[in-house]
């Protein structure tokens, strides 16, 4: 770990148990991960702490959360059963990457932060046995909560918004919560609302006044009322700003814009010299040249060389594109990455090597501009943090350009079948690429059901590391419709619904790659034809990559992701699984698999 969180890490120590056995670690002359600190476990690539569970310590010091989120990566905090003393600061704001909290059993008091509602990724709230009060922020678009215990406190106000469809485990018994039960969807029954006398509904018994639904919601709709017209009036005055700062800036561009063009009509060509060695194709300024023999820049547009004025570039959303020209694009340095039926993808180099971009150029996509743009910004709507987003685009009749930041730590495949360094590609690991990818694949589908736009070509290179090395789809609804049939023989490819069932399919073959380690297609063998008659003649362990077995992995678990894998493959599409049940059932095992290394520690 990183010198820094590592102090804070210490602090965090300190104030829990001042007086500590030295065989626990947690001091600054030894490394948490590497030389494996009490209750700590770290992701095995990044070496950077993921987990800190600390349960029945009998720890009896205060909860120090701001320096406990300073381990960025995160992702389960454990103390449960101590008597630990404080509260949950609004630091906790920073632990991004927090999917299980588990504080119950102690002495916790103060209100519960409203930083609470920025954990987009939380999935286990548990609060229980403390002395928690006040109103539970707003955690209805936290969409992946499937935990939520905070019995025996004093938490008051009306039950929180969640998605009961959702959750798994849900208490609230035992506070001074008030008003009506919401609809639980059948799935929680009077136990978890016991103890709260103020609550009324059919569940506890208590008929909930006449008046008592429309004066609640008279409150309600009072106050958001004001609330929504300030955000209402907020997004008017922005929009004003942005449509001032666009015509200020279009108006200082228009003159020297014209003058670009004229000069490159002049000159002919934009050029860009190749060197067949490295496949590196370099298109500064310089090679901007008239010389009709030169070899035009890969991504260069025909629009340019037949003297047509081009459509500019159009930026989405993500703050990397700001100010970003398609001169630019055109002058950076270039190199290609990969050749496919459908496109190629540079990896380009601006300002000096300060961003790095990739570049995908696809051709002969037999979609009309307009449906092209309205397409990317659709797509540039429905943002995940496990989908790459694209952060502009340019669209002429011949070809789209689109353009993403470069992710510098590879993909899946390479992952999988390169050389790792050494670094092993563990069990928990391969079960979190799986629950992320299966996740943020659910969400896009649900955000994009209504637009008909699926992935289209999910694989395991088209599934990278980001600079914190979670794993993220790229080239969302990149689909050429040729590429459905690829992945899935029999799919029709007119019928959109069919779209999404071919992701399913994909989705159940990176499943099975993570499983076997095995290649996909690899000299006329086929991984999922040879999974279904590995498990047909019934040596079904026979399938599970050998590392994972040496590993110690949990066999019960694979097999589970394996029952999965084999439902997503299965050759009716319409007998496939929905994404999201497929994430549903991925996000329990992970679940399992979480509670079995915090038993084992
Ligand atoms: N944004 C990116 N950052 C870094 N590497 C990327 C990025 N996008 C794609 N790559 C990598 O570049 C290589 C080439 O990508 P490309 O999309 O051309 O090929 P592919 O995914 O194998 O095939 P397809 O054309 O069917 O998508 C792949 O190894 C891919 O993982």
């Amino acid at each position: 770990e990183d010198e820094e969180v590592k102090q804070s890490l210490v602090g965090f120590m300190d104030k829990l148990a001042a007086a500590r056995d030295k065989s626990w670690g947690w001091n600054m002359t030894s490394d948490p991960c590497k030389d494996k600190w009490l209750g700590v476990s770290c992701d095995s690539q990044l070496q950077a702490v993921r987990k800190i569970v600390l349960d029945e310590l009998n720890l009896t010091g205060v909860l120090d959360i701001a320096s406990v989120c300073k381990a960025s990566s995160l992702s389960v905090l454990s103390l449960e059963n101590n008597n630990v003393v404080g509260i949950i600061s609004e630091e906790i704001g920073n632990c991004k990457r927090l999917t299980h909290l588990y504080l119950s059993g102690n002495q916790l008091s103060g209100g519960l932060p409203d930083s609470l509602k920025q954990l987009s990724n939380l999935k286990r709230f548990e609060i229980s046995n403390n002395s928690f009060t006040g109103e539970v922020p707003d955690l209805s678009r936290i969409s992946g909560l499937i935990s939520f215990l905070v019995q025996d406190n004093q938490l008051s106000g009306q039950i929180p918004n969640l998605d009961f469809s959702n959750l798994i485990d849900f208490n609230v018994s035992n506070n001074n919560f008030s008003g009506p039960i919401p609809d639980v969807k059948g799935r929680f029954t009077a136990d978890s609302f016991s103890g709260d006398p103020l609550l009324c509904g059919e569940l506890v018994s208590n008929p909930c006044p006449p008046s008592a639904a429309p004066e609640a919601s008279k409150k309600k709709s009072k106050k958001p009322s004001t609330k929504q017209f300030l955000i209402y009036s907020g997004y008017v005055l922005l929009g004003l700003i942005v449509v001032l700062l666009v015509a200020l800036k279009l108006g200082s561009r228009k003159k020297p814009k014209e003058k670009k063009v004229v000069e490159v009509k002049k000159k002919g060509k934009v050029e860009a010299s190749t060197s067949s060695s490295s496949n590196k194709t370099s298109a500064t300024a310089t090679s901007v040249t008239s010389k009709a023999t030169e070899q035009k820049s890969e991504y260069s547009i025909s629009s340019v060389e037949s003297g047509v004025v081009m459509s500019s570039l159009v930026l989405l959303s993500s703050p990397t594109a700001q100010g970003l020209r398609f001169e630019d694009l055109l002058r950076a340095p270039a190199e290609l990455l990969g050749k496919g039926k459908h496109g190629s993808l540079y990896k380009v180099m601006l300002y000096n090597g300060e961003t790095t971009l990739a570049v995908k150029r696809i051709r002969d996509w037999s979609i009309s501009s307009e449906d092209f743009k309205r397409r990317m910004k659709r797509l540039d709507q429905a943002r995940h943090p496990n989908v790459l987003p694209s952060v502009a685009f340019y669209c002429s009749k011949q070809e789209k350009l689109l353009v993403y930041e470069y992710q510098s730590n590879g993909n899946l495949f390479k992952l999988l079948h390169g050389s790792q360094n050494g670094q092993a590609f563990d069990w928990g690991s391969r079960l979190n690429v799986a629950a992320s990818v299966s996740e943020a694949l659910a969400y896009m589908h649900e955000e994009l059901y209504e637009d008909g736009i699926a992935h289209g070509n999910l694989k395991s290179t088209n599934i990278l590391f980001n600079k914190d090395m979670d794993p993220c789809i790229s080239e969302y609804g990149l689909m050429v419709l040729d590429n459905i049939g690829q992945s899935q023989p029999n799919s029709y490819k007119n019928n959109i619904d069919l779209g999404f069932k071919a992701d399913n399919y994909s989705l159940g073959v990176i499943l099975l790659e993570l499983l076997t380690g095995k290649l996909v297609h690899n000299s006329g063998f086929d991984l999922a034809q040879w999974v279904q008659s590995v498990v047909r003649e019934e040596w079904t362990v026979e399938v599970f990559d050998k590392a994972l077995i040496m590993e110690g992995a949990s066999e019960e678990r694979m097999l589970n992701l394996l029952q999965i894998a084999l439902k997503c493959i299965n050759p009716n599409p319409y007998e496939r699984p929905s994404i999201n049940q497929v994430a549903l059932m991925i996000n329990t095992l992970k679940d399992e698999e979480d509670r079995s290394i915090i038993s084992e520690a």
